[in-house]
């Protein structure tokens, strides 16, 4: 059965309703330009609410320093959504990143290195943000990427009702979302959160 990971959550009570659903990781960003950055003494409580899942701290071009204090904090793995390269992933610890591609109108080049990560997470590239743009792109050149042997987590505008559709064309490992089941910026909607969950879990 499909994973699934609900991301950019920014209060407890989110972390919590999307495990009791049967998210399997849950992912905060601590990227600060983000509008769903997260701050320091906030994510203590929305760690606590998110046990159960793999908790995942979501960065674009981070330092060294700043991976290992979120794993400190206690996130399992980091999810790497700018240029990092895999001399970065490895000094993290490879197998505890998942290395985010954003896809435009070309295939991603992704290395074979990539496969001694956690995952690969393909999303659609937009000039204007890094992440959590709600646009799907191509999901031709994710299939491509599922079928090469990578494990992969398929994010990029994915809702209620394109999930089913995504999972059947692509095979994913893991379908991954943020603002397709927001009320408002930052904030979950629950019946979006369940049937998200649900859709992507029925097949
Ligand atoms: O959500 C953000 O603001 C964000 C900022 C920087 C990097 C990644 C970010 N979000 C990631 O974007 C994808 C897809 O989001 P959506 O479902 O299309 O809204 C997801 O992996 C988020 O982790």
């Amino acid at each position: 059965m499909v994973k699934v990971k609900i991301c950019g959550i920014t209060r407890p009570e989110d972390a919590e309703f999307a495990v009791r659903m049967g998210a399997d990781y849950v992912g905060v960003i601590l990227y600060p330009k983000s509008p769903r950055f997260v701050l320091p003494e906030d994510r203590k409580e929305i760690l606590r609410a998110s046990e159960g899942a793999v908790k995942v701290a979501v960065f674009v071009n981070p330092t060294l320093e700043e991976v290992f204090s979120a794993f400190e904090e206690g996130f399992d793995l980091v999810q790497l959504h700018g240029e990092e390269e895999p001399g970065f992933a490895y000094k993290c610890g490879i197998e505890r990143v998942i290395k985010a591609f954003r896809v435009g109108k070309k295939p991603p080049d992704i290395e074979e290195v990539w496969k001694e990560a956690h995952g690969v997470l393909l999303d659609t590239y937009s000039e204007k943000a890094y992440g959590g743009t709600g646009k799907v792109f191509n999901w031709e050149l994710a299939k491509a990427v599922a079928r090469k042997g990578f494990r992969l987590f398929l994010s990029g505008g994915l809702k209620t009702e394109n999930v089913k559709e995504a999972v059947l064309k692509v095979r994913p490992y893991a379908v991954d979302v943020s603002s397709g089941v927001e009320l408002e910026l930052g904030v979950k909607d629950k019946i979006k959160v369940e049937s998200f969950i649900k859709e992507a879990k029925s097949l």
